[in-house]
């Protein structure tokens, strides 16, 4: 077992952040955390970690109790920048990591360059931008190359070469057996990179593969974008019919729920007439986003 959470709770003072949280990870995975501000990502990346004290529960990294020292060998954790010393440069930090580690300086140097970072890694941290900073970050976390990957918003502040640099470097980790989980806000960048999302709620992880969450869904009404050859005859029956949000020559927009969408489907089928393509106008993670948090 990757990952096993059982019954974790953390409160600060009055606020149940980790309310008896179960969760766990069996195979190698790319799984996004995925909630609005405040609702507890990070403290449930320290408390993995055990940087954060849990008030009960037991969490277990590779089978081992996560006070275990011996984890770090095969995880990592990538926070945020106020763990860099600003009078160090990033190759001090990647020299410390690599130490630590028993990396040799060759590993090192290929890292640099995959990530681009030549150009300033001999400079001071206090010179360095928030996407440098992240990226020194990122590389720190992935030098060991680690099994078990936490990544907390690692895409804030950086840019789309960036973002494409590190999209490649955690498929690339995660083909040779890495688990991954990445807390991020940019909910389209997390969909092209992971299989499953994590929703935080009320102290509690949901699935993006729930099965109650995903019935709960089919109901919600939903905006899709429809590339189809349409007539004006079957047009006119659409429009009674459905809520046609936009209309084109080859294209309308149309809000529509699962059972809804089946019936739409099966009308055009009827009417002879062909769909090239039928998608949610935005990604599926917002749509859950919203339907979980916005309601
Ligand atoms: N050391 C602390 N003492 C008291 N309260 C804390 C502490 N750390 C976090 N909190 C509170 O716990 C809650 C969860 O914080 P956390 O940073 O885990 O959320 P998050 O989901 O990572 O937020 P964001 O998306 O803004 O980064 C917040 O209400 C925060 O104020």
């Amino acid at each position: 077992m990757i990952l096993n959470a059982k019954n974790v709770n953390k409160s600060y003072k009055n606020d149940l952040i980790l309310n008896d949280l179960f969760f766990k990870i069996e195979k190698p995975k790319i799984l996004g955390l995925v909630a609005p501000n405040g609702s507890g990502k990070t403290t449930l990346f320290n408390a993995i970690c055990n940087l954060e004290s849990i008030d009960s529960g037991e969490i277990y990294i590779f089978d081992e109790l996560n006070s275990s020292s011996g984890i770090f060998n095969k995880m990592s954790y990538m926070q945020d920048s106020k763990i860099l010393y600003t009078n160090l440069t990033g190759w001090d930090h990647l020299l410390y990591v690599a130490k630590c580690h028993k990396i040799n300086q060759e590993n090192t140097i290929d890292l640099i360059s995959d990530l681009d970072m030549k150009r300033y890694v001999k400079k001071k941290v206090s010179t360095y931008s928030l996407g440098m900073k992240q990226t020194l970050l990122l590389a720190m976390s992935i030098l060991s190359k680690p099994k078990l990957l936490l990544l907390d918003e690692p895409l804030n502040g950086l840019d789309v070469t960036k973002c494409d640099i590190f999209r490649k470097i955690i498929l690339a980790l995660h083909s040779t057996g890495t688990t991954v989980i990445i807390s991020s806000h940019n909910l389209e960048e997390i969909e092209k990179l992971t299989t499953d999302i994590l929703f935080l709620k009320s102290g509690k992880l949901i699935s993006s593969n729930n099965q109650q969450l995903l019935l709960d869904f089919s109901k919600q009404k939903t905006e899709y974008d429809v590339i189809l050859d349409i007539t004006t005859s079957l047009f006119n029956v659409l429009k009674k019919a459905f809520q046609i949000e936009k209309i084109s020559r080859y294209k309308i927009t149309i809000r529509m729920n699962e059972y809804e969408k089946e019936n739409f489907i099966a009308l055009c089928k009827e009417n002879k007439c062909t769909i090239f393509d039928i998608e949610l106008k935005e990604n599926m993670t917002y749509q859950l986003y919203k339907m979980l948090f916005e309601c």
